[in-house]
């Protein structure tokens, strides 16, 4: 796999391993904030169904008390009563308006308010008759009917309580305490409901009576043992711990010993020796304990989910913003890691191969970086000037080579080939004959009577001869042809595919043209030189040295035949000799 490739699949990988990290963090982050958001309003319309709740009850107290008395009974009671209505009334517009997004509490709360308007209805027209025209079957109905209000609105509690606890599981223990406080409230209110009508009417308790007392007793203790419970775990909270221990004084241990006085007055003589509304007056302060630790709680918990809300809220945007910020690095790390090193190193590796491919026109990248891969970069160059100073001298070698096997194959005052030049190529294409039985023609020259220019004109002008000679000869052989300075003043020609008489034309030709040439010396004489010829054909079981020495022979005869001849001799028939001159 390229490298290239690998640096993509990497990247990529990290990059979706990041992505999931980041989104789990983020997500475990967004549903601690979902949930604390949404145990907050809980929380709250859960204290206002409780606080509906209590009121409810506080509502069942004076009525109760107005329905043991004479209608003209005191304008306080009355307006105590109103009061309490009141205080009800806003307790349910409140929760209303709050679930009022939620259909179904919505009805609920509506249908609790109907409730409450038909169980008062029933109260007001007990209230309006004479007392000894109440009957206390009358009285006892519409004391239950107020009674089955609460219990209709049970279910509104019961909803709200369970969003609340859902919404978030570590508030569940305070919210628990918060209902339990909220029932131990109501137990307080319906067992100080019990001497409500013995001690107005200063009457022993009934048998029912009694048993009611001993059963709320009991709730009570039970109630105020599972808020102790509940609120264990917030042991550090002295507010909490203070409130707890309100309730256990205040109502435990003042209001609900009152009651044990009178209780034991009832199951006595049924002379309490104090009037309702002053049994109302020593029995209710101590009760209000109970509200203000449910509150206290309430306000706890909804402190939690605020505090939780906005830690998840910071976590959120942190985790949001560093996940971006890290991305952003890692997207800046992996350009910089391609554009600094990587493509770099994919540069550098084909700037190698084209190197070693001798291909020196790509162009090196100049470093803009004073870094390692600039540093590489730098080097590439001077490894190129190497390389092209390398591959110089390498063609300066190949040409002195050239020129010197040049050299050796040439003669160096003709230009012709030499003698050894002659046999290694003349046995090339001697081979080529033989094997494929081709013709070829060889054409031995002797400049005559050369000693003589030597004598009469001297050494250079004989050179100058030679030369002359050597031009007229290449003028007239092809490129396929040999021709090759043999020795001295003799020349050798090889015709490939040329036979005897097209060999001997050719000959004749050249002897024909040394013959009319006219030789200006450096002297300033001219000079009028000619030549011999002996032509020979290759046969097919000769080699080149018994051909060149038939050529020979053919000069020679040419020579004794008065020299400016050219004498054709075919192998083994000298008599068949062709001269001209
Ligand atoms: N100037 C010059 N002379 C050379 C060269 N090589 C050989 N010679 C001379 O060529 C002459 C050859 O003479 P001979 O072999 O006697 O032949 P010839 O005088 O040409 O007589 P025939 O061949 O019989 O016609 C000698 O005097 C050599 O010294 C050379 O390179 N330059």
């Amino acid at each position: 796999m390229s490298l290239n490739r690998l640096f993509w699949l990497i990247s990529i990988l990290l990059m979706l391993l990041f992505l999931v990290l980041t989104g789990r963090i983020v997500s475990s982050e967004w549903s601690v904030y979902e949930r604390s958001t949404k145990s907050m309003p809980a929380i709250k319309n859960l204290q206002l169904a409780l606080l509906v709740e209590e009121k409810l009850a506080a509502e069942r107290g004076p009525g109760h008390s107005l329905l043991m008395q004479e209608a003209d009974a005191a304008a306080s009671e009355l307006a105590g009563l109103e009061q309490a209505r009141s205080a009800s009334d806003q307790a349910l517009a409140a929760l209303r308006h709050a679930v009022q997004a939620v259909p179904s509490l919505a009805a609920q709360a509506a249908a609790t308010e109907l409730a409450l308007a038909a169980a008062r209805k029933e109260i007001d027209l007990l209230l309006s008759l004479p007392k000894r025209q109440r009957h206390m079957a009358a009285v006892d109905a519409a004391l239950e009917t107020m009674a089955g209000v609460d219990s209709g609105f049970a279910p509104v509690i019961a909803t709200l309580s369970d969003i609340a606890v859902r919404s978030d599981a570590q508030l569940s223990d305070g919210l628990e305490a918060a209902l339990l406080a909220s029932s131990l409230r109501n137990i307080a209110g319906r067992i100080g409901a019990v001497f409500t009508a013995p001690v107005i009417v200063q009457r022993p308790l009934t048998s029912q009576e009694i048993h009611a007392f001993l059963k709320l007793s009991g709730q009570v203790e039970q109630l105020y043992s599972g808020i102790e419970l509940q609120l264990r775990p917030y042991r550090d909270r002295p507010a909490l711990q203070g409130a707890l221990d309100e309730v256990r004084d205040r109502y435990l241990g003042a209001s609900l010993g009152f009651l044990d006085e009178l209780f034991a007055n009832g199951r006595s003589s049924g002379n309490y020796d104090l009037s309702g509304r002053e049994m109302v007056i020593r029995y209710m302060p101590g009760m209000a304990a109970i509200p203000q630790l449910r509150d206290l709680v309430l306000a706890e918990m909804l402190q939690q989910a605020k505090d939780k809300n906005r830690r998840a809220a910071f976590f959120l945007l942190a985790a949001a913003g560093l996940g971006l910020i890290a991305l952003a690095i890692f997207i800046l790390l992996a350009q910089v890691i391609r554009q600094r090193v990587l493509r770099p190193i994919l540069d550098a590796t084909n700037l190698f191969v084209s190197l070693t491919g001798e291909r020196f026109d790509t162009a090196i990248p100049i470093p803009r970086h004073d870094d390692e891969i600039g540093a590489m970069m730098r080097a590439i160059h001077v490894l190129k000037a190497h390389s092209l100073a390398k591959v110089g001298l390498e063609k300066q070698r190949e040409e002195m080579i050239a020129q010197l096997q040049t050299l050796s194959d040439t003669d160096f005052l003709t230009g012709l080939l030499n003698r050894r030049a002659f046999f290694a190529q003349g046995e090339q294409q001697f081979g080529i004959a033989q094997r494929y039985r081709r013709q070829l023609t060889l054409i031995l020259m002797d400049v005559d009577h050369f000693k003589a220019v030597n004598d009469r004109h001297g050494h250079h002008a004989g050179d100058q001869v030679l030369r002359v000679v050597a031009d007229l000869c290449r003028r007239h052989h092809r490129k396929v042809d040999l021709l090759a300075r043999y020795g001295g003043e003799e020349f050798l020609l090889m015709l490939p595919e040329i036979d005897m008489s097209q060999g001997f034309a050719v000959a004749e030709k050249l002897r024909g043209a040394i013959d009319a040439c006219h030789i200006l010396l450096d002297d300033g004489a001219m000079l009028n030189v000619t030549a011999s010829f002996g032509v020979v054909a290759f046969e097919s079981d000769e080699d080149l040295e018994s051909l060149i020495r038939r050529a020979d022979q053919a000069l020679y005869q040419a020579k004794h035949s008065g020299r400016n001849t050219v004498v054709a001799t075919p192998k083994g028939k000298q008599d068949e000799t062709i001269a001209f001159a």
